[in-house]
């Protein structure tokens, strides 16, 4: 880890794209007969005046409860809608005295408000409500909307404005009239120039009022801190987005991630609570609250198990978010342990809703496939299914449960094919009648010549029979079997006795993060390595023995050094490609391949499952739990067919890339570019395999001509084998090199 000292998100900034002085309005007047006429004045008074003549829109005054506005004359008529974008007004602060101010008026009793006004600078406001309850899918509004809010430039202390502003909005909904108000509440232009609605009615948090301390994770597209909160004295978590070149369709994607959390409120959900940016910036922060664990990395720590009141307790709140998400249109299609975060009072809240959409059940439109990471992804989307909804996370919550009962993870697919594998022999295939209803654009690759058995009873015979009815339905091959979030709570599992315990009876875990567990192996293995060399170096003068620590030793330390209370000091080295940290931290020590999946069945029972077969115990490089390690980068050009034909691995960049043409779906723009893709152990193009970065990259043709998945599965091995074989030459080598 490099030097950390104190320093702002904000420092981090390139150089400033608008100078400080130059706050930019663009309003455009759709009502041609309206002539803008902004005048400028000193300091401290913006104020616009819209024609007719002498009637101005508003009048912007830097005093923080002051609101100037136009009188319902002086606004442009219903049909004369004021617009943004366009020709741009420059507007600098003019003195106290804005001259003839039509109407002036407090900002909380403002006229009209359909939106609710935003409570104190750097506060958000709730995301606009939306008439419809239950799943949302666009908003219902339609027309004038008259907004009011308080909003903060940034630049200068004590600085908030209060604005109160009319915008129309489109048939779906969306407001279209934001840029000017966005540009005065101080979101830079790159932001909202694609991504208005998503800040809309919210305020940037200016970066210098958090106070960076430590980094606490990071995910294929971000790096995450802890931060204390300047004006509340709050420990947060601040998730810094990467950008590729700004490019908007990366920025659109990120948006959808603000614009999903918006609509989102519930306990067992993670709160967006503020965004840090300004117009000199290029990055954005998505703050939230903190939270001290998540339930992969607790599972990590040796030594915890959980009892099954406490594991009730952990389903009950991921259930309920989930049926919170679901009700509101949102699917979040990335459920697994590290998404699942705690806190020290027993709080789980899902999280990372950088794969989630909004989904309308009853109108079907088509998604990507290629979203969930691996090892909690459910059949059809292996199978290529693009018509989906709320049964791809509940398949995912029943691996977390059968994951958190067992200690370990239930099916560890090395590529999609292997984890199709392991599912068809835990969850048995899906029979003739599905195959041919559900017309899965994989099913000639993938449907097995014969009927693989399900065996969930027997594979989890210990398990409590109300978990393992829970378990049955939530594991349905039949996405339609899997019921809802809603009907798995009322299930047997959470009547029957022991009870889930409260939260606040959890007990209080050290800090856990699979992070930290990443963190922990990581160092294990330079130590390891650090200890090999001291002892092949030893006869050698001047080489000093290193100590191996044990894993749970480096845990001790690894939480010992992360005290809560102690503010260590930022270093800018630490952030993205500089950082101190591992880009592409090892997965954790339980996460190694193998695991239950090969060996649910009784083998003789299994003929169709490649008798005696065992897959390697090999641990590869880019270990499915390992965030960064899932992000798939389809090749331009590339078909979804490729991804059946082996395995590369991300390089760590940003996820938020072009959206790539080989995923038809989502091309709307809801599909995060790379992303769905992040999720896969790479399957990319039939390059063949090789070594990248000592990284071991799978891949090659996998179907034989006329092969099935047997066959598959078999050439998929060997090409594993050979690959591997291939690592252990080139290290010998390198080693012999280096001696
Ligand atoms: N509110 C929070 N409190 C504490 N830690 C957090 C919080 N949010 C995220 N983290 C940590 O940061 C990690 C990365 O965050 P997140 O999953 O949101 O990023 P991401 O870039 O979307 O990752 P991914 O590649 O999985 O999509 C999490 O696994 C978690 O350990």
């Amino acid at each position: 880890m490099g030097c950390i000292c104190s320093k702002s998100a904000e420092e981090e900034a390139p150089p400033p794209e608008i100078p400080k002085a130059l706050p930019v309005l663009s309003v455009t007047l759709s009502n041609k007969s309206l002539n803008p006429f902004v005048s400028i004045k000193n300091d401290e008074n913006i104020t616009i005046t819209v024609a007719p003549p002498k009637q101005k829109v508003g009048s912007f005054s830097r005093t923080n409860s002051i609101i100037s506005s136009s009188g319902a004359s002086s606004r442009p008529k219903e049909n004369g809608t004021t617009q943004t974008s366009g020709p741009l007004m420059q507007l600098e602060s003019g003195r106290k005295k804005s001259g003839p101010i039509v109407h002036t008026q407090s900002l909380r009793s403002s006229g009209p408000i359909h939106l609710p006004p935003i409570k104190k600078s750097g506060q958000l406001a709730p995301a606009p409500s939306h008439k419809k309850s239950g799943p949302l899918v666009q908003p219902q509004t339609q027309g004038r909307h008259v907004r009011s809010a308080t909003v903060g430039l940034s630049g200068g202390a004590n600085n908030d404005l209060t604005v109160e502003e009319a915008h129309d909005v489109d048939p779906s909904g969306n407001a279209i009239g934001f840029s000017g108000e966005h540009v005065i509440a101080g979101w830079p232009a790159w932001l909202t120039e694609v991504a208005g609605e998503a800040v809309h009615g919210w305020l940037p948090r200016r970066a210098d009022s958090f106070e960076k301390l430590n980094k606490i994770g990071q995910g294929t597209y971000s790096n995450v801190y802890k931060a204390r909160d300047l004006e509340t004295g709050k420990i947060v978590a601040l998730k810094k987005v990467r950008f590729v070149n700004m490019d908007p369709e990366s920025v659109r994607f990120m948006a959808r991630e603000i614009h999903i959390l918006r609509r989102l409120d519930h306990p067992n959900v993670i709160k967006l609570e503020g965004i840090v940016t300004s117009r000199m910036s290029h990055s954005l922060y998505l703050v939230f609250q903190y939270m001290e664990h998540d339930l992969a990395g607790l599972a990590a720590v040796p030594g915890i198990k959980f009892t099954e009141a406490q594991v009730k307790c952990y389903m009950l709140q991921i259930l309920r978010g989930l049926e919170h998400c679901h009700n509101r249109g949102v699917l979040h299609r990335d459920i697994k342990g590290s998404n699942l975060l705690l806190d020290d009072n027993g709080n789980l809240k899902i999280a990372d809703f950088g794969l989630a959409t909004f989904f309308d059940p009853n109108q079907r439109q088509p998604l990507t496939s290629r979203v969930v990471t691996l090892w909690y992804r459910p059949p059809e989307l292996l199978l290529g299914a693009t018509e989906y909804g709320v049964a791809v996370d509940l398949w995912s919550t029943g691996c977390i449960l059968a994951e958190l009962l067992a200690g370990k993870p239930i099916m560890s697919g090395r590529t999609e094919v292997e984890q199709l594998h392991k599912i068809f022999k835990l969850c048995g295939s899906p029979s003739d009648d599905y195959w041919k209803r559900s017309k899965l654009p994989h099913t000639t690759i993938f449907k097995p010549q014969h009927q693989y058995r399900r065996c969930v009873g027997e594979a989890f015979k210990d398990f409590p029979q109300s978990a393992l009815s829970l378990l049955d339905s939530l594991l349905a091959i039949e996405p339609e079997s899997r019921g809802t979030a809603t009907s798995a709570l009322q299930s047997d599992f959470f009547r029957t006795k022991p009870l889930a315990c409260d939260p606040s009876a959890l007990p209080k875990y050290p800090p856990s993060k699979e992070y930290d567990a990443k963190l922990r192996d990581e160092e294990a293995r330079k130590q390891r390595a650090a200890a090999h060399k001291g002892r092949s170096g030893s006869n050698k003068p001047g080489k000093k023995e290193s100590k191996v620590i044990p894993a749970d030793e480096l845990q001790k330390r690894n939480m010992q050094s992360n005290p809560k209370s102690v503010s260590e000091k930022y270093d800018p080295s630490e952030d993205d490609s500089g950082s101190g940290f591992p880009i592409d931290p090892p997965g954790p020590a339980n996460m190694h391949t193998g695991g239950f999946g090969s060996t649910w069945c009784n083998k003789k029972d299994d003929n169709r499952a490649v008798p005696g077969r065992t897959y390697s115990s090999v641990r590869v490089a880019n270990g499915p739990q390992s965030k960064n390690d899932r992000t798939y980068r389809p090749q331009p050009g590339s078909t979804d067919l490729h991804n059946f034909a082996g395995a590369s691995r991300n390089s760590g960049q940003a996820r938020y890339n072009r959206l790539d043409v080989a995923d038809p779906v989502e091309k709307n723009g809801l599909d995060r570019p790379g992303s769905s893709h992040k999720k896969d152990l790479g399957i990319s193009s039939n390059v063949g395999y090789g070594m990248k970065n000592k990284r071991i990259h799978y891949s090659g043709p996998l179907m034989p001509p006329g092969g099935n998945m047997e066959d598959m599965l078999r050439e998929h091995e060997r090409q594993i084998q050979q690959a591997v074989r291939k690592a252990r030459l080139e290290k010998e080598k390198t080693k012999k090199n280096f001696y």
